[in-house]
């Protein structure tokens, strides 16, 4: 099952990826392209693609979008600033041809990080409720620690077979 990791540059996405891998943190630099892994949960392969978030990147992750599955979006809850251009990249995302099957997880990531902004928080913001043309799910996790992350991938092995 293809996955697509995306969000803004700095969000955690290869933190999350490596985290998902080897239940460790590991150290990351921006990411320029990409980087792919598989992984097993609950005998169900997922191939990973983390892509780079930085602004001159982003008009390149189309380029990975055909036979995906599952889009990942990677947000840091404490980067209020820049969530306005997260809800901007979805949009675009949803409305995307090759995207038109594919089920979005969101990540409120970084909820160690003092005075960040709750999942529903983020949810209201990025007026979730309003997306009915695709399956969707937003959990609260911290990939310094792994908390959520779990409960993000059972989201995901539950939507297999459902369509
Ligand atoms: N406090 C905190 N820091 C985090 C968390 N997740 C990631 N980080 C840090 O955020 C920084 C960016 O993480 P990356 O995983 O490299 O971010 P990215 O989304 O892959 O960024 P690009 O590759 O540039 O798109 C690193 O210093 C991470 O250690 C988290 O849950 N809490
Ligand atoms: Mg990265």
């Amino acid at each position: 099952h293809k996955v697509i990791i995306v969000g803004l540059d700095n969000a955690g996405k290869t933190t999350i990826l490596y985290q998902f891998l080897m239940n460790e943190v590991v150290h990351t630099s921006p990411t320029i392209g990409s980087n792919v892994e598989e992984i097993v949960v609950k005998n169900t392969h997922f191939l990973m693609w983390d892509i780079g978030g930085q602004e001159s990147l982003r008009s390149s992750w189309n380029t990975y979008y055909s036979n995906t599955e599952f889009i990942i979006l990677v947000v840091d809850s404490i980067d209020r600033e820049r969530l306005a251009i997260t809800k901007e990249e979805l949009y675009r995302m949803l409305a995307h041809e090759d995207l038109r099957k594919a089920a979005v997880l969101i990540f409120a990531n970084k909820q160690d990080m003092k005075g960040c902004m709750t999942a529903a928080e983020i949810s209201k913001y990025l007026t979730l409720s309003s997306i009915k043309d695709h399956p969707w799910h937003i959990q609260s996790c911290c990939a310094l620690t792994g908390e959520g992350l779990c409960q993000g991938l059972e989201w995901m092995t539950s939507r297999i077979g459902v369509r």
